[in-house]
């Protein structure tokens, strides 16, 4: 087992961050997903994101070669033997993270540790699924991964000490700020976050404007982005699923979804990655 090599398993959105910011702090990094096609579009965002850096002058040709070359891409579980710590960014849907993370105990090496970036869902389900509870834990990224200097730690309840101390060490390496989250849906920041961006919705659906809303909360309270416009950053089905496991996991009438986030997903207004969402896109 290699100390300096990870696994990411999903390379969606929270997944190729999760690869870049990994490579960035010096690991070797294999990015699985058994989609190929989701591989290639990864690899090629990265290298175009690379190459804007390269112009602005943030980053030199040199560097950036160095750094792509540490990725390696793989659509087999095989692929992550020798990793000390794999890193899941696959849906957010229980029944997928559970086989994922049945697949990873069979493949991953029998001291590696098992890390979820779900955003709510719950740790200790997911380790029951293993053999190894006590070698799994949640680390939570923020999108754009690279950029967001957050990484909430969620202990499940068979996480033991030193999974938590070596996860500590690797969010540390990553340059990532820690807080210790509990194990409730939502965590700290989208149980805060994500109802807003519902309230929101909500708002539009009355008849709000979605600039209106996304002006106000820009220049009234300082916020980089409106709620809509991170809303369709993220993924309004992302949001979507984050709002719906606060519903169902705290059965609180408080976290109950708005309507209009239910007929956009079901008619693929996705946010920027549809080319639509509260607003439209190039
Ligand atoms: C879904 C989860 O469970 C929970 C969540 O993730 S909730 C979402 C949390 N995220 C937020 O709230 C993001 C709020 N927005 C922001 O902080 C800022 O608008 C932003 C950082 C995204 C963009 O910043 P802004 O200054 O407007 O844009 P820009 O100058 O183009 O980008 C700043 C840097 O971010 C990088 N960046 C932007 N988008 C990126 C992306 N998708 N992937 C990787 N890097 C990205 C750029 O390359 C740039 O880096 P550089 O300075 O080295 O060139």
């Amino acid at each position: 087992m290699e100390l300096n090599k990870v696994a990411v398993i999903g390379a969606g959105l929270m997944g190729s961050g999760i690869a870049q910011t990994c490579a960035q702090a010096g690991y070797e990094v294999v990015n699985v997903d058994v989609f190929p096609g989701a591989l290639e579009k990864a690899e090629a965002n990265l290298s175009a994101l690379f190459d804007k850096k390269v112009q602005k002058g943030k980053m030199t040709e040199g560097e950036k070669c160095e750094i792509l070359g540490r990725i390696s891409y793989s659509s087999t579980y095989e692929d992550v033997k020798g990793a000390y710590l794999i890193v899941e960014a696959v849906p957010e849907k229980i029944d997928i993270k559970k086989e994922t993370f049945a697949n990873l105990d069979q493949y991953a090496d029998e001291e590696t540790i098992l890390v979820s970036n779900t955003s709510g869902l719950s740790i200790s389900e997911i380790a029951a699924a293993t053999k190894r509870p006590h070698k799994v834990m949640g680390v939570h990224f923020f999108y754009p991964a690279p950029v967001m200097k957050l990484a909430e730690l969620i202990r499940g309840l068979a996480t033991s000490d030193d999974t938590y101390r070596t996860v500590r060490e690797f969010a540390d390496r990553i340059k990532k700020t820690i807080v210790d989250a509990p194990e409730f849906p939502g965590f700290i920041v989208n149980r805060i976050l994500v109802p807003m961006q519902n309230e929101a919705a909500f708002m539009v659906m009355e008849g709000c404007s979605p600039e209106d809303v996304d002006n106000a909360m820009k220049l009234g309270a300082n916020h980089p982005m409106g709620p809509l416009e991170l809303t369709d950053f993220v993924g309004v089905d992302v949001m979507l699923a984050t709002m719906t496991g606060l519903y169902e996991g705290f059965h609180d009438s408080k976290y109950r979804p708005c309507p209009l986030l239910e007929t956009m997903v079901k008619a693929g207004h996705l946010g920027r990655k549809s080319g639509r969402g509260f607003y439209k896109y190039e």
